[in-house]
């Protein structure tokens, strides 16, 4: 199983390191387009193997896509991120020049290659990398929905006092402060409802602190987060590559499901060898599905800025 992580940045480093350390690739590619950025980050990544006990092998490349040929998952950290005080859509002017450039080299190296879209606003980045590749829908996944749910356990965790590993819940719509839409309805503690331990009121606090997850981190790091991004980027390459048929949000092009059509946003979907197996259509309350509309309106706004 090979792996390519284009950017050596803060995610696409720890992205390849998580990969290599639940140990299930055999090789992973790292490639930037600053000289001996990604080799020094493969290098320096290779020198912690004899410690964490991994056997993958990473290398570095100064933007020679021939060193990702055959690539079974490419994931797409390239370009930059945003800073305090700014969107995920302010970073569209750079990032899909970015975007476009970089998935077309990989599909000329790796046509077989399952994508992962990270680079923001991932929703529409991942809209472009459809436009640009034409890929079938499986092959093209964007990652938002796993980030955002792990950070919605968290903050459930909290308001429960309970363990994190207790606690369960998923976020769906676009991947922004605004679209996310964390299922609070469906979220349980060890399958009883949250709102059996919580008010509403607090239930509502944890959903706006899910929501602006990523600028609250940003505000805080002045640059967006890596460490859960790069986890949850692994557990995404980790269900395709071992095919375990799991289910996690992610953005995929829908064509009517969820009443939603030409557009790349998050939903449910069960992750095996062929990437994208099924989107998986959960019953949404009204209230729910007016959220939805709502996401995939902002989704679709920002997805007009793109010059297709
Ligand atoms: N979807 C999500 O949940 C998340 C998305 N992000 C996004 O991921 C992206 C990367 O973030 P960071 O790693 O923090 O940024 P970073 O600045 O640390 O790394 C980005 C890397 O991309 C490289 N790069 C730029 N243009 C390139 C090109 N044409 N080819 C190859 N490499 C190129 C840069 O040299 C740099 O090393 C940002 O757009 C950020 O907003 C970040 C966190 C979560
Ligand atoms: O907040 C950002 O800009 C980066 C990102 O998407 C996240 O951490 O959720």
């Amino acid at each position: 199983m090979k792996v390519t992580v284009v950017g050596a940045g803060a995610v696409g480093a720890s992205c390849a390191e998580y990969i290599a350390i639940k140990n299930f690739a055999s090789e992973v590619v790292i490639l930037d387009i600053k000289e001996g950025f990604a080799e020094g980050k493969a290098m320096d990544l290779m020198q912690t193997a004899s410690l964490n006990g991994f056997d993958t092998k990473i290398t570095g490349s100064t933007n020679d896509y021939s060193k990702t040929a055959n690539s079974d998952i490419c994931v797409i950290t390239s370009g930059i991120p945003r800073k305090p005080g700014m969107t995920r859509e302010e970073l569209i002017g750079i990032n899909a020049g970015i975007v476009k450039m970089v998935s077309s080299s990989l599909i000329d190296h790796s046509p077989n290659t399952i994508i992962i879209v990270v680079s923001n606003p991932m929703d529409t980045m991942t809209y472009l990398v459809h436009k640009t590749t034409g890929l079938p829908k499986n092959r093209i996944i964007g990652m938002g929905g796993a980030l955002d749910s792990a950070r919605f356990k968290y903050r459930l965790a909290e308001a429960l006092g309970a363990p994190i590993s207790d606690v369960d819940g998923m976020v769906i719509g676009g991947h922004s402060d605004k679209g996310m839409v964390p299922l609070t309805r469906l979220a349980t503690r060890n399958s009883v409802p949250v709102s059996e331990f919580i008010s509403e009121e607090r239930l509502q606090q944890v959903l706006e602190d899910t929501k602006v997850g990523g600028a609250t981190l940003t505000g805080l790091l002045g640059t967006s987060a890596w460490y859960a991004p790069g986890a949850a980027v692994s557990g995404l390459v980790q269900a395709i590559a071992c095919d375990q048929q799991k289910i996690f949000p992610c953005s995929t092009l829908l064509e009517g499901e969820y009443g939603l059509n030409d557009l790349c946003i998050g939903v449910p979907v069960v992750l095996g060898k062929n990437g994208i197996e099924k989107i998986v259509e959960i019953k949404l309350s009204d209230a729910e599905k007016a959220q939805m509309q709502e996401s995939a309106k902002g989704v679709k706004a920002t997805n007009a800025l793109l010059e297709l």
